[in-house]
């Protein structure tokens, strides 16, 4: 039994002071407040570990580098497919190493990566089909962050396109196939294995509902939704559905259903993401790097929509923004405040259902040991109150991260890696070297 007793928690109840926290096994045991100070002491606020619903751990990659040209979504997409043809297994397991230490630092415990690139060069298979989530699993593993793996079918160019010569590396030929090779991963106690359909674009209608088939009913399965106007204008031209109408036809919404981005919704499709109780997981900070637009978060909740947020590009890796973003952003599109309260933002920002951890997401006795301790002594924290601090914190502002009752992050240095930042920046010279 391993106890922590905090300064300061966010409980389900709200903020409380001089909490014990007992983990056994990987989970919380107990929770008490106003107690004498014990066991290890975690000095500052400590909330339930943020959860990162979507990322796309190579994009990290190209942080920074794509500035130079105004561009749109569809040639940055490009330059993104020129990273991806440059990865292989052992290349993508050094950087993801790197990227989810990055996540780790900054308060995320879990991470749903949406991983398609499966194959090598051409689209040949690799000796071991899942060499490359094999990748991933090693370096969530070895960075010490919970995983699911949504193992993505891709099968098409764009509606009725055969795939490119990169998007070839993605496809696996068919949806059998596709399932096939998935259920050769191996799940563990930090490792789960969901599904994802890439997008309507990229997966043929008819092969919708056998992805989904082929999920286990308990893991979540994921879809890119609406994230540009111009998915919108190809599935109504093709099929006369809104994506997100599409889903519905087919039966493919419902509760471990996420929709990823979910900007550019009718009122019709928000509906029928309430009404089946999907999830919506927005990634602000790609959102913004992209031009994507701005979603309704608010009327999606409303809605009874399950919020979260990812990193998607890791283009930032900060979960405080990221959550904050949600209110921040609605308000610029609806020019009110005050659209989410802050126990609603905490709950987006710890929505560990969509990414297949549905027992943990709060510090209370039975769910996962998963705990993020910010200082609130900083320059950014100094003088707020302890329920401003997703307004006010950002990534170095985390000094403890416990993940399933193991210190991972410790005075605000990764415990399991030295300088994370050395390596990404060795991985990614290397692969822009040519
Ligand atoms: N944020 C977007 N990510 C997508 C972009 C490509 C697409 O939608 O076709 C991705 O990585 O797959």
């Amino acid at each position: 039994m391993t106890t922590y007793w905090c300064e300061r928690a966010w409980l389900p109840d709200g903020v409380a002071d001089a909490v014990r926290i007992e983990v056994a096994d990987g989970r919380i045991v107990s929770v008490a407040a106003n107690t004498a100070r014990t066991g290890t002491v975690l000095n500052g606020l400590t909330m339930p570990g943020f959860a990162n619903g979507h990322s796309h751990a190579f994009h990290r990659a190209l942080r920074g580098r794509t500035h130079h040209e105004r561009g749109t979504f569809w040639t940055w997409r490009e330059r993104m497919y020129s990273l991806a043809a440059r990865l292989d297994p052992d290349s993508y397991y050094r950087l993801a190493r790197g990227v989810y230490a990055e996540m780790v630092l900054a308060g995320y415990t879990s991470v749903a990566e949406f991983h398609y690139l499966h194959h090598g060069p051409g689209g040949t298979p690799y000796a071991s089909p899942n060499a490359m989530g094999d990748a991933l699993r090693q370096a969530a593993r070895d960075a010490g962050i919970r995983m699911t793996l949504l193992d993505t079918c891709y099968l098409a160019g764009g509606i009725g396109v055969p795939p490119d010569e990169v998007q070839q590396r993605f496809s696996d030929g068919s949806a059998e196939n596709w399932a096939e090779r998935v259920a050769l991963m191996k799940e563990d106690d930090q490792f789960r294995v969901g599904g994802a359909i890439h997008s309507v674009r990229a997966v043929p209608e008819y092969e919708l509902p056998k992805v989904d088939d082929a999920v286990p009913e308990d893991r979540p399965l994921h879809i890119h939704l609406s994230e540009q106007r111009a998915e919108n204008e190809q599935c109504e031209a093709a099929y006369r559905w809104t994506p997100t109408g599409l889903l519905w036809d087919y039966g493919v919404l419902g509760e471990r259903l996420t929709a990823v981005h979910a900007t550019h919704l009718t009122e019709q499709d928000i509906k029928w993401l309430g009404d089946s109780r999907s999830g919506a997981c927005f990634c602000p900070t790609t959102e913004r790097d992209l031009g994507d637009g701005i979603g309704p978060a608010r009327s999606l909740l409303d809605a009874g929509v399950r919020l979260g947020i990812g990193s998607d590009s890791n283009a930032v890796v900060d979960a405080f923004e990221e959550t904050r973003a949600l209110e921040l952003d609605d308000r610029l599109a609806s020019e009110e405040r005050g659209r989410f309260t802050a126990d609603e933002l905490l709950a987006a920002g710890t929505e560990h259902v969509s990414a297949g951890w549905p027992e943990n997401g709060t510090i209370a006795a039975g769910a996962g040991a998963d705990l993020v301790t910010v200082a609130m002594d900083t320059v950014r924290t100094a003088g707020i109150e302890p329920s401003g601090v997703l307004f006010a914190a950002a990534a170095a502002d985390v000094r403890t991260v416990v993940v399933a009752g193991r210190e991972v992050v410790r005075d605000g240095a990764h415990v399991l890696i030295e300088r994370p930042e050395t390596l990404l920046a060795k991985e990614i010279e290397a692969l822009w070297q040519f």
